[in-house]
C-alpha cells in the first residue's frame, strides 16, 4: 500500500466516478489511464460500485480507490475488492481506526478547523476539503491553512476544469477531486481521454 501523500501526488486531479453499469468500468478506467490520470475514485453510490472497483483494478496503471465510504463495513468491502485507498466525505473515529488497522491510505473529508483538529488527534494530516466550494471556496482553504501549516488538502466538491488551476496553485493543495472527467451514461471514451489529458496537464 502507498501512503496517502503518494497517491495525492500522483497527478493533479482525482476523478470522482459514479459508475452505473459494471460494463463501463474497464473502458472508463482505460480511457482515464490513457489520458494520464491513474488515480481513480470509485464512489460507493451505485449498487455495482464494488464490482467496478474489482474491474478497474485489473486495468494496467490504474490506482483504484473507493469514495463515499461512510462506515467500517463500506471500508472492508472496498478493501476486499482491491481498493488501494479510501475517500470519505467526513471523518469518524471508526473509519480512521479501520483504515489504520487495515493499513489502507485514508483521505477523509474535513470542512472546518474542528474537523482538522479531530483528524490531527487521530494522527491524520492529509484531508479532502469537502464540499470545497460550498464550504467557502479557496478563501476558506487559505484561511484554514494559516493555523494548520503542515496540513495538505485535496479540495473536492464544485471544482471544474476551469477553476482547478486556482486551487492547485495554493501550496496546501496536493491535488483536486472532481466529477467533470466522466459524465453519466454510456461513456464517450474519446472525450474522457481528452478530458483526462487536459486534467493531467493542469499543473506542469
Ligand atoms: O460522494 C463522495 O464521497 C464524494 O466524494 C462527493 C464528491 O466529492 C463530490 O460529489 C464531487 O463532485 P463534484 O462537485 O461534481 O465534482
Amino acid at each position: 500500500m502507498q501512503a496517502v501523500e503518494t497517491i495525492m501526488r500522483t497527478g493533479p486531479v482525482i476523478p470522482v466516478l459514479v459508475i452505473q453499469d459494471v460494463a463501463h468500468a474497464r473502458p472508463v478506467a482505460e480511457a482515464l489511464v490513457a489520458g494520464g490520470i491513474r488515480v481513480l475514485e470509485v464512489t460507493l453510490r451505485t449498487s455495482c460500485a464494488i464490482d467496478v472497483i474489482r474491474e478497474m483494478s485489473a486495468v494496467d496503471g490504474a490506482i483504484v480507490g473507493a469514495g463515499t465510504v461512510l462506515n467500517e463495513d463500506d471500508l472492508d468491502r472496498a478493501v476486499d475488492a482491491g481498493a488501494q485507498f479510501i475517500v470519505s466525505p467526513g471523518l469518524t473515529k471508526g473509519i480512521a481506526r479501520a483504515a489504520a488497522d487495515t493499513e489502507v491510505p485514508l483521505l477523509p473529508g474535513v470542512a472546518n478547523a474542528s474537523d482538522i483538529m479531530r483528524g490531527l488527534d487521530l494522527g491524520l494530516n492529509r484531508f479532502k476539503f469537502f464540499p470545497a466550494e460550498a464550504s467557502g471556496g479557496l478563501a476558506a482553504l487559505k484561511a484554514l491553512s494559516a493555523p494548520f501549516g503542515d496540513v495538505r488538502f485535496c479540495p473536492t466538491g464544485g471544482i471544474t476544469e476551469a477553476t482547478a488551476p486556482q486551487w492547485l496553485a495554493h501550496p496546501s493543495v496536493l491535488c483536486c477531486g472532481g466529477s467533470w472527467l466522466v459524465g453519466p451514461g454510456v461513456p464517450d471514451t474519446a472525450a474522457i481521454k481528452a478530458r483526462a489529458q487536459a486534467a493531467s496537464a493542469l499543473r506542469s
